[in-house]
């Protein structure tokens, strides 16, 4: 079996009597969508907060690519090529969709290049920052004020500025809340192209995204996995059904 990209082993958290995260562990393969669903109040944004370094765990050990971060910080986990979107966004409303872009691939390579070479050119920047645009499908509002993209738009600009990253993995937080059907559709399909430059750990609540999208389903209810499997597996799983899924989301 391919080495997982994301690989979290028994993670623990506990906020005073609560434990939030209660030994949880699961794993990211290269190509494939993990969702991890589960009620409000499960733990789910306390795992990706533990993932992706904004909370410290009291046990338990992340993983990238093979590599023990549990020790790093938010800002060395990203520069690791853990992108993380839609709860903490880095988006400058009075730029445009470009601009936004391009200070995201010159951050990414500045960062990563500074001691070895010269700043990349403005002309390269623009180009890498294009490619980015038109892989979420923005290229026509590049010159627009990222203030005044739609809801929808915003979000695959904030895509755009995490592919800038390289990722390794993409750790996304509910990336259809607040999009209508039409906006859900286009989501879903854009993720479905961009598992393929990275594997996508999916928190979402819209269950015909799930149920699209996912090779593997996680289930998180107190704080700890329930039942993890395929889409098949979870939907006939007695337990996920008296613990989350309504009888509207089996039929
Ligand atoms: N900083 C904190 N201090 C104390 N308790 C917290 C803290 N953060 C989260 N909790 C509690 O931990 C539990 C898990 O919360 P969390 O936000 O991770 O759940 P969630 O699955 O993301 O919920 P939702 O789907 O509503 O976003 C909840 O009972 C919450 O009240």
């Amino acid at each position: 079996m391919t080495e997982p990209v994301l690989d979290v082993r028994n993670l623990q958290l506990s906020f005073g009597a609560l434990k939030a995260t209660d030994g949880v562990s699961l794993t990211l393969r290269p190509g494939e969508i993990h969702a991890l669903i589960g009620p409000n109040g499960a733990g789910k944004s306390t795992l990706i907060g533990l993932i992706a370094g904004t909370l410290t765990p009291d046990a338990g050990q992340v993983f990238l690519s093979g590599r023990d971060v549990t020790g790093t910080d938010v800002v060395a986990r990203a520069r690791a090529g853990l992108a993380r979107s839609f709860q903490v966004s880095a988006v400058a409303g009075e730029l445009t969709v470009l601009q936004n872009v391009v200070l995201a691939v010159q951050g990414a390579r500045g960062q990563s290049f500074r001691f070895f070479r010269p700043a990349l050119g403005q002309a390269d920047l623009c180009e890498a920052a294009e490619a980015h645009i038109a892989r979420v499908g923005l290229s026509d509002r590049r010159a627009v004020q990222a203030g005044d993209l739609a809801h929808g738009e915003r979000r695959r600009l904030e895509l755009a500025m995490a592919l800038a990253l390289c990722p390794r993995a993409f750790v996304l937080d509910e990336p259809m809340a607040g999009m209508g059907p039409d906006g859900a559709r286009e989501m879903t399909a854009l993720l479905d192209d961009l598992r393929h430059e990275a594997p996508i750990l999916l928190v979402e609540h819209d269950m015909d995204a799930v149920f699209a999208l996912a090779d593997r389903v996680s289930v998180l209810v107190s704080g700890r996995v329930i039942a993890s499997g395929t889409v098949a597996e979870i939907r006939a799983d007695a337990e996920v059904q008296r613990a989350y899924l309504g009888e509207e989301m089996l039929e």
